[in-house]
């Protein structure tokens, strides 16, 4: 059984692009100003573009701590040196394997925000090592516009099916707002152990 540690660093997974739905974008930034907020450090891909710029941004508009970890052959692709010079910590890796047990590493939380493939990935990924019981870091799907609906319908199907195993350990929180997902983070050690209360907005899937 892993021990209770309090949260210090959330890793973010998101979108190199923007998205279609302005409210992608928008909640980008919002949790990024709340990790600030809050004195969590944002932990992330090191992108200035898209949602990943977004959560940077808002971050570092608001006076946060930001980690972006990134292998050296995308660095040209996903952001601009000019912006990355405003992280406080910039970690640039040999490979994409490194950047993820990095980013692994150095998170004490997971959250998905609305991305494709890359982020799906990544986030899945997460899933399977909470599952294969290599940790238990909270994990918080932000489902803004529903944009989650389809993974979320598609696991419990799995789940349904019977092939989701140790499922117990799989048990990702889903809320519907960026506002919402700090205070699911810092709620969720407490609710493993604790009173067991989550707050309203919050869903486990
Ligand atoms: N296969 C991948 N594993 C981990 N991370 C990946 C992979 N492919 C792309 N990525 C990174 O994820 C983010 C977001 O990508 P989106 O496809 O825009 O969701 C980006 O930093 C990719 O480098």
């Amino acid at each position: 059984m892993a021990t209770m540690k309090t949260i210090e660093s959330v890793c973010v997974y998101c979108g190199s692009s923007n998205g279609r739905d302005e409210n992608h974008f928008a909640a980008g930034l919002t949790l990024g100003r709340s990790l600030a907020g809050a004195g969590l450090r944002l932990v992330y891909g090191a992108g200035t573009k898209g949602i990943m710029g977004a959560v940077a941004r808002g971050a570092m508009d608001a006076g946060g701590a930001v980690t972006g970890i990134i292998p050296k052959f995308l660095i040209r692709k996903e952001a601009t040196e000019v912006e990355l010079t405003r992280l406080d910590e910039l970690v640039v890796t040999d490979d994409m394997h490194q950047r993820k047990h990095l980013m692994f590493d150095r998170s004490d939380a997971f959250v998905a925000l609305p991305g494709g493939i890359g982020t799906l990935e990544e986030i899945v990924e997460i899933m399977t090592w909470a599952q294969l019981a290599r940790h238990e870091k909270p994990i918080v799907f932000a489902n803004i516009s529903g944009f989650w609906n389809p993974l979320l319908t598609l696991i419990q199907h799995m789940r349904d099916e019977g092939f989701v195993h140790s499922a117990q350990r799989v048990q990702p929180l889903v809320v519907d707002r960026a506002e919402d997902i700090v205070p699911a983070l810092l709620a969720a050690p407490a609710s493993d152990g604790g009173n067991g209360e989550a707050p309203v907005a919050i869903e486990r899937l």
